[in-house]
């Protein structure tokens, strides 16, 4: 018998800045321009050191947007010898790869440029659609425009980057909004192949946002959204679900095919109260299935050669290392 399949990658999560353009009604991530908020480079560097000693193959780069568009915040980043995000993701990403972990980053809105800029050091990139309604939550997001980001996710598959993507459950969509995200995701997904993977994430309220009372998708509502995207979206196109934030002992049978990346070391800053279970605890959650490690760029991506050529001894050793049924660190 054939056993189901279902995926994750080891990452370490690095926070670069809390400052952002946006504000969604339901983050509690951003903050102000104010002490700390953007993470020094000894920080950043501890952080990839320790997650590649515990066996991490992905550096997951997510922070706000535009920082650099936010009054005060230039002068922080400059004095940490930085004249933009961008130029100190570039960097961290080198860091990363020479400690043998993948760059992954999700910086909100960036230009066709500096997506071509940022492949060079990223084995794969991602931008939540979120939804392609208009809704409360994002009336002071102009980066949350659907138009705006279904650009940026043409974009990157005009420029052949593996790509991550997916829809925030529970701020303000209805079931047909869902349905119609889905779908503009699949139509992406058919003009440039270059979607690896869909999120389907639940929101969690914040204490202290807009949306700290709203009601939360509940889990019946939730498996009958991932049947919905296991549905309309092709079959090399993952279904994911972090699997912090909701039952994911019941998800899993809805459609999930993976459980994206989950940290040995550093929490969710997204959702910093929803710890992420152990690698033994994924092994149970997903029941009869099995629990296989993968790398932020999938196998048909690295076959069809979408990667940087700096990422390609990297890629390969990896991939070796995953595939090797007792490696030591972490294992
Ligand atoms: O492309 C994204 N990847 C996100 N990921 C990354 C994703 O799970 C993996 O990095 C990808 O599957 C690539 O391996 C997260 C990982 C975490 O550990 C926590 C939060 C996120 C959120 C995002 C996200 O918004 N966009
Ligand atoms: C990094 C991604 O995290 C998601 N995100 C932001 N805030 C929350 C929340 N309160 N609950 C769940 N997901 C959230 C958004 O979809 C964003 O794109
Ligand atoms: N700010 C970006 C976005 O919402 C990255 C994830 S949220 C920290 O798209
Ligand atoms: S969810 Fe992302 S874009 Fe929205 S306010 Fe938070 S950090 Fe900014």
């Amino acid at each position: 018998m054939h056993r189901r399949v279902i995926t994750y990658s080891r990452n370490a999560f690095l926070p670069l800045t809390t400052v952002c353009q946006n504000r969604c009604g339901y983050c509690c991530f951003r903050t102000p321009v104010e002490d700390g908020c953007v993470m020094p480079p000894a920080e950043a560097i501890r952080t990839l050191d320790a997650s590649a000693a515990l066996g991490c193959t992905e550096a997951l780069f997510t922070f706000g947007e535009r920082p650099g568009a936010v009054p005060g915040f230039g002068e922080v980043l400059g004095r940490l010898g930085y004249a933009d995000i961008l130029d100190y993701v570039y960097d961290l990403s080198l860091a990363a790869i020479e400690r043998d972990l993948l760059p992954h980053t999700n910086a909100g809105i960036l230009t066709y440029e500096e997506l071509d800029r940022l492949r060079e050091v990223n084995a794969s990139m991602g931008l939540m659609l979120e939804t392609t309604a208009e809704v409360a939550a994002h009336q002071n997001s102009p980066g949350k425009d659907p138009a705006v980001r279904i650009e940026m996710i043409e974009n990157a598959g005009r420029l052949s980057i593996p790509f991550t993507t997916g829809i925030l459950l529970g701020i303000g969509e209805t079931m047909d909004d869902r349905e119609e995200s889905l779908r503009v995701i699949a139509d992406l997904h058919a003009r440039f192949g270059h979607i690896q993977e869909v999120i389907v994430q639940n929101f969690c309220p914040k204490p202290g946002t807009a949306m700290e009372g709203a009601a939360v998708p509940g889990t019946d509502e939730i498996c009958a959204t991932i049947s919905l995207a296991r549905e309309i979206l092709p079959s090399d196109v993952a279904v994911q679900i972090p699997p912090n934030l909701a039952d994911a002992s019941r998800l899993i049978g809805c459609g999930v095919n993976d459980l994206g990346g989950v940290s040995p070391l550093t929490v969710d800053y997204v959702n910093p109260e929803h710890p992420w279970p152990q690698i033994d605890e994924l092994r149970r959650l997903v029941g009869d299935a099995e629990l296989c490690e993968r790398l932020c760029i999938y196998p048909h991506h690295i076959e069809r050669g979408w990667y940087s050529p700096r990422l390609e001894p990297l890629i390969r050793r990896l991939r070796e290392r995953i595939a090797a049924p007792d490696r030591g660190a972490g294992a």
